[in-house]
């Protein structure tokens, strides 16, 4: 997969490009992540990036142009990305989007900021996400953590696929069952007999128990929508 990244604030990426599990999967050239300056594509000498807005209001605009601009000469070559731009009103991001979208060859994240995107850009935009019902000072950590999600899902990424599976929301959307490391026994806490049995049926049970527990206790509504679509088996359901 290849992404590109358009950001008036590139160097918010340099740590999240260069660590961890996401720096590794790019070093071995598993992705390709390419993070481009805005202000690269525009041609006066102050490199504006922005404008008051039509209309007037508070804050600035980003200018359609350098966007543009920069998307032109992204697209010249090679596979037509699939375009998402980071706004606090798009569509919630969730384990399923992020599912979607690491099946895309090629994507390109347009980074909001200051009071938003002039309308125009959204001609170039195949989705607007949001990572939440929150305002932030622009969407690059949004962008950061879409990859994140996204990124991890690419085949080889991660060493284990048996901790995809084992994700929160990766099985039909319950949440993950607890974890325990040694020691056994930390300040008084014990971990549960069933983990040190070495019995692989009881294990699976009991985490699979664990997980809808914790589903029913944080997320009932899950539980009532497996329940609705008939995707929890007999055993699930007492
Ligand atoms: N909640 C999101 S995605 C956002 C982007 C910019 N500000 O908030």
């Amino acid at each position: 997969m290849r992404i590109d990244v358009l950001t008036v604030l590139p160097g918010l990426f340099d740590c999240f490009l260069k660590e961890g599990v996401i720096g590794k999967a790019i070093s071995s050239g598993k992705v390709e992540v390419k993070v481009h300056n805005i202000r690269d594509f525009t041609t006066d000498k102050h490199r504006v990036v922005d404008d008051v807005p039509y209309g007037g209001g508070p804050g600035m605009v980003l200018k359609p142009e350098p966007i543009f601009r920069a998307y032109d000469e992204l697209t010249k070559e090679g596979e037509k990305p699939y375009v998402l731009l980071t706004e606090p009103w798009g569509e919630k991001f969730n384990q399923e989007m992020a599912v979607e979208l690491s099946k895309k060859p090629r994507l390109m994240i347009i980074c909001g900021r200051y009071e938003g995107v002039d309308e125009r850009v959204k001609s170039l935009v195949d989705r607007e996400v949001s990572i939440g019902d929150y305002v932030l000072t622009g969407g690059e950590l949004p962008a950061m953590v879409i990859m994140d999600a996204v990124l991890r899902l690419i085949p080889g990424v991660l060493g284990n696929l048996e901790s995809l599976r084992a994700d929160s929301f990766s099985d039909r959307g319950l949440l993950g069952y607890p974890n325990y490391t040694r020691p056994a026994e930390f300040r008084g806490m014990k971990v549960p007999e069933v983990l040190l049995s070495g019995h692989h049926k009881k294990i699976e049970s009991w985490r699979k128990e664990q997980s809808l527990r914790k589903t029913l206790e944080r997320r009932p509504e899950i539980i009532e929508n497996l329940k609705r679509k008939g995707l929890l088996t007999k055993e699930e359901l007492e």
